[in-house]
């Protein structure tokens, strides 16, 4: 199968390197074209997987029209709040009878959609041909054809078995999903919690604080997306559960070493400095919070994570506010 790949970070290189592995023929859309040669010249992206050599089977480029023309799927890589103005530039190539795979684990600011809305929105795509891929998959740790499972959700059984069939390989095993709502929700919502678990391991905090944050995590992050029509079902799998594990654990996260930062009494300018790729929960935790109000869901792990962010609170008064709320049944 012809496979587009956009977006040459770390997530991007990672499942185009797993689908080709699949043996699909695969490009992958770069936006600097020395970044597109570096990877056809060496077989490595230097700037996001130095240590992975990609197979012959995958080729970058840096002109879009060329990556998309005649996919049949097509995998959107990019950071969630840059993705609408790249579907306003992209839009117009994208294939009629594609697939579009989201690999992106983010709620668009000011609006408060999730990432296939904004496809549908941004791309004029039909929501039946968005397929969403998520689950617990470090990209460094795909990179190294470590095992691990993922979800690949749509309303189209037709588009997801294509989309998984494409990624099916030794070390990477796709399941099928129906809950695209869920599964965004899940996706996005553990990288919040994952800013939360880096602060509190930042502020010297052991495993019974992680795990107090990861389970309490998981029920604000189902109660959410219960509240928006998603199956409950699925925050126990690979996409909510899973994705929370792998997150709030791993050092190899984004988004725990920017919290990990910020609890070692690092400023978010300092922070945000040190990081040179996307930790999603940055910006989502502010319309996460918008979007759980819209439906009026308390989610207080993302509330505080949003005041220690965008309202300058410190780590130390978000834990205090955090112990200290009215008490309540666990399962409310
Ligand atoms: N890295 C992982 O382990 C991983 C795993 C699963 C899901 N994800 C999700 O995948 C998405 C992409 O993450 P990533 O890890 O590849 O990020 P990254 O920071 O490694 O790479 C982002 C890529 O987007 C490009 N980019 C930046 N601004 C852009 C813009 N305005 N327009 C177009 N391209 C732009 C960068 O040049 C880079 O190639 C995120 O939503 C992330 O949450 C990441
Ligand atoms: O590095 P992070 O924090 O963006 O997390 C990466 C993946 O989403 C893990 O599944």
């Amino acid at each position: 199968m012809s496979v587009a790949v956009l977006g040459s970070g770390s997530w991007g290189t990672a499942f185009a390197m797993v689908m080709a592995d699949a043996g699909q023929d695969v490009t992958l859309w770069a936006r600097r074209e020395e970044v597109a040669a570096t990877i056809n010249d060496t077989r490595r992206n230097a700037d996001y997987l130095p240590d992975t050599e990609l197979p012959d089977n995958l080729r970058a480029t840096s002109d879009v029209g060329e990556a998309l023309d005649s996919a049949e799927i097509v995998v959107l890589a990019v950071p969630s709040q840059s993705l609408r103005d790249n579907l306003g530039d992209w839009g117009g190539h994208i294939p009629q009878e594609s697939a579009v795979v989201s690999l992106m684990k983010g709620i668009e600011l000011g609006t408060s959609k999730r990432m296939s809305e904004v496809i549908t929105d941004a791309g004029d795509i039909d929501p039946a041909r968005v397929v969403v891929v998520s689950g617990p998959n470090l990209a460094k740790e795909i990179a190294a054809r470590q095992p691990a499972a993922s979800v690949v959700a749509s309303t189209s059984p037709r588009m997801r078995a294509r989309v998984a069939e494409a990624c099916a390989t030794p070390y990477f095993r796709p399941y099928l999903g129906g809950d695209v709502v869920g599964t965004e929700i899940a996706g996005a919502t553990k990288n919040v919690i994952a800013l939360a678990c880096g602060m509190a391991s930042g502020m010297g905090m052991g495993d019974n604080t992680l795990a107090s944050l990861i389970t309490r995590g998981l029920a604000e992050t189902a109660r959410l997306g219960t509240g928006l029509g998603a199956d409950p079902q699925t925050f126990l799998g690979l996409a909510g559960v899973g994705d929370l594990m792998a997150t709030c654990a791993s050092p190899l996260s984004r988004n725990r070493t920017f919290g990990y930062s910020l609890g070692q009494g690092k400023t978010l300018e300092e922070t945000i400095a040190a990081t040179k790729q996307v930790a999603e929960g940055v910006k989502s935790c502010k319309s996460i919070l918008e979007l759980a109000r819209s439906v009026d869901v308390d989610v207080p792990i993302v509330e505080n994570v949003e005041a220690v962010v965008y309202e300058g609170r410190s780590t130390r008064e978000v834990v205090t506010a955090l112990m200290s709320r009215a008490r309540k049944l666990e399962s409310n």
